[in-house]
């Protein structure tokens, strides 16, 4: 969360010259509502559910950059789906997500101790976020600019 998904998503799409997609993005638009009221409304199993369609409704027939929730990867058919396309993992250190989050309440899994909520969060995913990914990118003490050039790198990916 916060890691710069939808800011590097966007600079690597614009450098290779294809589509940017973002499946938050795409659950608040179908759902009329944010992402925060879907977590308080129904609980985050029934987001889970409706983040499980958006993700495969976008990757299907796809071409282009998607940027993920960070916890799509928590379904093991959503993972299963990954596999075989070039995913990247992007990276930072704790005190760096404080500072990119902050006390941001659009990230309801943050809400209440961001530090202690990212770092339990982190421990409990880290190793499904390596297995789906193809290429790892750490951001810490990079701007997007430079993490968008280190994901086309790790990619082998040119510039259009
Ligand atoms: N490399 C970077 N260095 C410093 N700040 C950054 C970097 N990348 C993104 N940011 C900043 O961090 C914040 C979060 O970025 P962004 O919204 O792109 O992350 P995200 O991974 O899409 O978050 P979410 O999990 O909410 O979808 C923004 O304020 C953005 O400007
Ligand atoms: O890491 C997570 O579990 C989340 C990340 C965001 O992208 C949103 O999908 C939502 O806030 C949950
Ligand atoms: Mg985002």
């Amino acid at each position: 969360m916060g890691v710069g998904k939808s800011t590097v998503g966007e600079l690597v799409a614009e450098r290779l010259g294809c589509a940017y997609r973002d499946t938050d993005g795409d659950i608040v638009a179908e759902q009329g509502r944010t992402i925060a009221d879907i977590f308080v409304d129904e609980g985050e199993p029934a987001f889970r559910a409706i983040e499980k369609q958006a993700v495969h409704r976008a990757l299907a027939g796809y071409d282009g950059v998607l940027a993920l929730g960070g916890g799509a990867i928590l379904d093991a058919d959503t993972r299963a789906l990954l596999a075989g396309q070039p995913v990247v993992y992007l990276s930072m250190d704790v005190e760096e997500a404080v500072k990119r989050t902050g006390l941001n309440t659009a990230r309801p899994l943050l809400a209440v101790n961001p530090r202690r909520q990212w770092r339990e969060l982190m421990d409990a995913r880290r190793h499904l976020y390596t297995e789906v990914a193809t290429a790892v990118v750490a951001t810490d003490g990079r701007t997007p600019e430079e993490v968008a050039q280190a994901v086309l790198d790790a990619l082998e990916l040119k510039e259009a």
